[in-house]
């Protein structure tokens, strides 16, 4: 028999809600089956296994086959792909060796079984992304558990800041290291393993595989290690490192929101390597969640600035500016950085009466973004309208270079990338906003939406 629990890696006690599920080996492998015929032939008995994301113990145990399954246990994604392995959520890494389950579609298969009921599958959602959480918490406070997550964990590698890509028809792969990999890396250039401790945790997959990033280019205060030659490694690694700007629009979301993750911890890392208070180089623990001064205990936590980013409309047209730093004929929502002690509203109220000198009458709250350039910012976007009749624009020209209101069809067509010009100083430009992974670019398809609906006829 088989023993399906949800136990959190420790004994494994019924739940309250969810009972353990009794399942024969018999019935796991006849659903499997149907789903992968490559199913290999059984090895050997099937042990107690625990369902993903179950704490400690569960990310330590093997994942489904017959025998042992250390061959698909945590680390499997980059030995999968070969010395580049991917991110599990863009499907690239998702090959399945001859006679392997993929391991996503075997766990889901036993939860299945164990538990067809829907409350169950809400239930497992949950504990998947709690336990997950918890392990990813107990990594950033347990230095010995984190380095021992490296063991079994893949590296995300850049130089000076820029991402490691290989690129694959127009797109940009993100390629990912194992430990032994690395060491292999490292002493090929004449470094030591020791390297691998300016590391920062990024995140970890659902069945705890942690994700690393570590930069190859910048120096460390509290290593010797040098950076290390950009072109040659660029050749061994079959890849380059390209400016994580530059690369945005060939990558898809969840590498780009990984890499902006990385990117800006690594930031921080290096423009926090002293305490500011003694002068004394500052230690990282082994996350990288935040550094300490040894002399006086000072603890130093990464931060961002929070930005708020507002689309303001006066009912039927909305107000888009630009700076003279944006691509030519590029529009965007008013952005501005927080003062100290303001709430989100006061900054909003404040940004728009001094970029545009207008005042806001309504604010909705939207949705929100780590944007990592130049420096991390929480964008913090609202939808705003102004008062009736006072829909006068003056600009601040010491902000903006131009602001300007825009109908439903100039923007609607813009969105789509298509149709729309505008005149900056005596020529012309095709009107665009900014591209979908910007938090302004989902402002404004809410309000094109939104508009678009309102104007059905009843
Ligand atoms: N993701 C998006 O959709 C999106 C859209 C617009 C702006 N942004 C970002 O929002 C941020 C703010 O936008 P902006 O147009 O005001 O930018 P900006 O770069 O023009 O900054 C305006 C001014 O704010 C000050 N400043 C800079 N850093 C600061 C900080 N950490 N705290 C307080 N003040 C600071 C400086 O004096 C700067 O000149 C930028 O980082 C920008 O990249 C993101």
């Amino acid at each position: 028999m088989l023993t399906i629990c949800d136990c959190g890696g420790q004994k494994p006690t019924p739940h309250p809600r969810v009972p353990l599920g009794l399942v024969s080996e018999h019935q796991v492998r006849k659903e499997l089956g149907k789903i992968n015929r490559a199913i290999p032939p059984r090895e050997g008995t099937f042990k107690k296994v625990l369902v993903p994301g179950a704490g400690t113990e569960a990310a330590a145990a093997p994942t489904v086959r017959g025998g042992t399954g250390a061959e698909v246990g945590r680390g499997a994604p980059s030995r999968a792909a070969g010395p580049a392995g991917q991110h599990e959520g863009t499907g690239r890494g998702a090959a399945s060796p001859a006679g392997k389950v993929p391991r996503d579609l075997t766990m889901s298969l036993y939860c299945r079984i164990a538990f067809r009921g829907k409350s169950f599958c809400c239930y497992r959602l949950l504990s998947t992304y709690v336990t997950k959480t918890r392990y990813l918490f107990e990594l950033k406070e347990d230095d010995d558990a984190c380095k021992k997550a490296q063991q079994t964990g893949t590296f995300y590698l850049f130089h000076s800041l820029a991402p490691l890509l290989q690129t694959s028809e127009h797109r940009y792969l993100v390629p990912r290291f194992s430990l032994s990999e690395l060491e292999r890396l490292l002493s090929k250039f004449g470094q030591n393993a020791q390297r691998i401790e300016d590391s920062v945790l990024i995140g970890c997959s659902e069945q705890h595989e942690a994700w690393f990033a570590l930069d190859l280019g910048l120096n460390s205060s509290s290593s010797t290690h040098a950076s290390l030659p950009k072109s040659e490694m660029e050749t061994e690694l079959k890849g380059s490192f390209i400016e994580l700007r530059k690369a945005l629009f060939q990558l898809n979301p969840v590498d780009s929101s990984l890499l902006f993750t990385a990117q800006s911890l690594l930031h921080w890392h290096d423009g926090h390597q002293f305490c500011s208070r003694s002068g004394q180089p500052t230690k990282k623990n082994m996350a990288g969640s935040k550094r300490v001064c040894p002399s006086n205990k000072i603890i130093y936590y990464p931060q961002m600035a929070p930005v708020v980013i507002t689309l303001v409309s006066d009912g039927t047209r909305c107000l888009l500016a630009r700076q003279s730093s944006f691509p030519k004929g590029l529009y965007s929502a008013l952005a501005g950085f927080c003062d100290m002690g303001e709430s989100v509203e006061e900054a909003v109220r404040r940004e728009v009466a001094e970029e545009v000198g207008l005042e806001l009458e309504r604010l909705q709250y939207s949705a929100s973004q780590h944007w990592p350039f130049p420096n991390s910012s929480l964008m913090i976007a609202c939808h705003a309208t102004v008062k009736p009749g006072q829909t006068e624009i003056q600009v601040n020209l010491r902000e903006l270079e131009a602001a300007a209101w825009f109908s439903y069809a100039e923007v609607a067509a813009a969105l789509k990338r298509k149709g729309t010009y505008i005149q900056q100083q005596n020529q012309s430009f095709p009107f665009s906003v900014p591209p979908k992974l910007a938090i302004a670019h989902q402002l404004i398809k809410e309000w094109v939406e939104k508009h678009a609906c309102s104007s059905l006829p009843d």
